[in-house]
């Protein structure tokens, strides 16, 4: 479960205070509002990307408001997907249990279990040059999944592709979710990915009154 309470954080000018809200255990939160309004504000904060100066963020009852990103247990798939340029699709895959120096069977076993799930198997070899935008999702949320974080934070992460692939990326995303129970924070515009992977809908004008 997540729990803010109470958060202010600014960027530059802008600021936002008293910032409260929750997702229960397995649970999708889509979060909405106008463009500029601090939806991936909030969503840094809680990836440790952006300072806290008031308030706490609980993830499973475990207080990481002053952690670093990298202790949070907390995954982000960001709208560009940040691949690796030189890394291939399975030391994407890789890459967050290598750091966690988990062994090498266990790490092949990730890789091969996600690469199936999510329909990558065959790309396996192939850098980012060489995949299609709906790949390069798939990856992205792989690299995200593979540690087995307790959050994923989605932030548009299905904009810019085409009717067809936004469809097919949809599906494979409410799958994940679904088969690794984890709790997700999802950034949108659209109606209908929230009305697709959220059991909470939330506009940020709820948040900021
Ligand atoms: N590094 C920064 N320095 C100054 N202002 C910033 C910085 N980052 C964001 N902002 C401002 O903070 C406000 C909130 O931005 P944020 O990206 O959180 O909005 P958003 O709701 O996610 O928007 P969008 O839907 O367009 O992605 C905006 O006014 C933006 O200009």
């Amino acid at each position: 479960m997540l729990s803010v309470s109470n958060i202010s954080i600014s960027s530059g000018n802008f600021q936002l205070n008293s910032i409260s809200f929750e997702i229960p255990d397995a649970q999708c939160l889509s979060l909405m509002g106008p463009s500029g309004s601090g939806k991936t504000t909030i969503m840094e904060a809680i990836c440790g990307l952006r300072k806290v100066h008031e308030g706490e963020i609980l993830l499973d009852n475990h207080d990481i408001t002053q952690l670093r990103p990298c202790d949070r247990n907390v995954a982000l798939v960001p709208q560009d997907n940040a691949l690796f340029p030189h890394l291939t699709v399975h030391e994407h895959l890789a890459f967050g249990p290598g750091l966690q120096k988990w062994e090498t069977a266990q790490i092949q076993q990730r890789v091969e279990q996600l690469a199936t799930e999510l329909g990558i198997l065959n790309l396996l070899d192939r850098k980012p040059n060489m995949l299609s935008g709906g790949e390069s999702k798939r990856v992205a949320l792989g690299r995200a999944l593979a540690t087995r974080p307790r959050l994923l934070c989605l932030d548009e992460a299905l904009t810019g592709l085409d009717e067809t692939t936004h469809a097919e990326t949809l599906d494979c995303i409410k799958s994940s979710i679904e088969r690794e129970k984890i709790t997700t924070l999802h950034i949108t515009h659209s109606q209908q990915e929230a009305k697709t992977l959220a059991s909470i809908k939330l506009s940020i004008h709820d948040l900021i009154g």
